[in-house]
């Protein structure tokens, strides 16, 4: 399906193809924009054709059948795919209107901008302070001890966490439960001023209390952050997102407002996938 869009500011105008997408995969004020992405483990397509932006300030979900490309289409934002040597990945990916597949972009500052949090919380074996002041040390975001203390402290406050470790800043952070190492994988993302933050199921290794944590401070990241979220919950994509963008066998099937994708969707296989028959 060929479609005339109309592109935001820092986009050239120009008709792409979208596959199959049904429902709107482009934002009035993009973050990033990806056009075209096909993903290739060696011979395998694992991404095909899919076109979408990640709208500014908002939570966007990627959801969809286990094996369907939500990880890989992830990783492909901050060239996480970069380190498995036979992943190829084509199109274009835009971060304001910068390529992010640019040969004189450095991986490593890209990804300062554009965080990720796994599935399961991988504190560095550090203190907790080290776990986050580590970033900002080595893009040498901190002038002295007193700004890096303060740019640690900031982000322990913004990742929900501070009241929680401030007497036990020196422990190791793999001493910290479940919920708290996610809380500190995220301040370490948040320590080095991302602009987005990826996150890759970072709540499937916790239990409700500790996910519900993690879901409420979501929410209030989406203030200063963009973020793009793949889960296997579907009520946890309705909890946190504002867009949802619908996989299946690495295909975007659907994209749109959270509330329609679930309450009125348009392709059969959103409709089954979120009615349980099928995934
Ligand atoms: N490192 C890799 N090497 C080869 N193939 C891979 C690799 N990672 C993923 N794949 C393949 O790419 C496809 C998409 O996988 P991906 O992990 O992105 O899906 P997913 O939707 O995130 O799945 P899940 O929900 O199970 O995590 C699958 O067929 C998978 O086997």
């Amino acid at each position: 399906m060929m479609k005339d869009i109309a592109f935001s500011d820092n986009l050239i105008s120009q008709d792409i193809e979208v596959g199959e997408t049904v429902g709107n995969v482009f934002a009035e004020d993009a973050k990033m924009s990806m056009r075209n992405v096909n993903v290739y483990y060696g011979e395998k397509q694992a991404i095909n054709n899919v076109s979408l932006d990640l709208a500014r300030n908002q939570v966007t979900a990627l959801i969809g059948p286990s094996g369907c490309g939500k990880s890989t289409f992830l990783r492909c934002l901050n060239r996480m795919n970069d380190t498995i040597p036979i992943c190829r990945v084509t199109g274009d990916l835009l971060l304001e209107s910068e390529d992010i597949y640019a040969k004189n972009l450095d991986p490593v500052l890209l990804r300062a901008r554009v965080g990720m949090v796994f599935q399961k919380p991988n504190p560095f074996p550090k203190s907790i302070y080290e776990n986050v002041a580590y970033g900002p040390k080595i893009h040498g975001l901190a002038a002295n001890k007193a700004e890096l203390d303060e740019i640690v402290i900031n982000s322990l406050q913004r990742a929900g966490l501070f009241q929680e470790v401030k007497d036990r800043l020196d422990a190791p952070g793999t001493g910290l439960s479940g919920g708290q190492q996610q809380r500190l994988c995220i301040a370490r993302t948040i320590a080095v001023s991302p602009e987005i933050i990826l996150m890759d199921e970072p709540a499937s290794a916790l239990d409700p209390i500790a996910t519900a944590v993690i879901e409420e401070l979501i929410d209030e990241l989406k203030e200063k952050y963009t973020i793009a979220i793949v889960t296997h919950s579907m009520q946890q994509a309705a909890r946190v997102s504002q867009t949802t963008a619908y996989f299946h066998m690495g295909q975007l099937v659907e994209m749109g407002k959270t509330e329609q994708i679930f309450t009125n969707p348009q392709h059969t296989l959103t409709e089954n996938y979120i009615t349980g028959r099928f995934g």
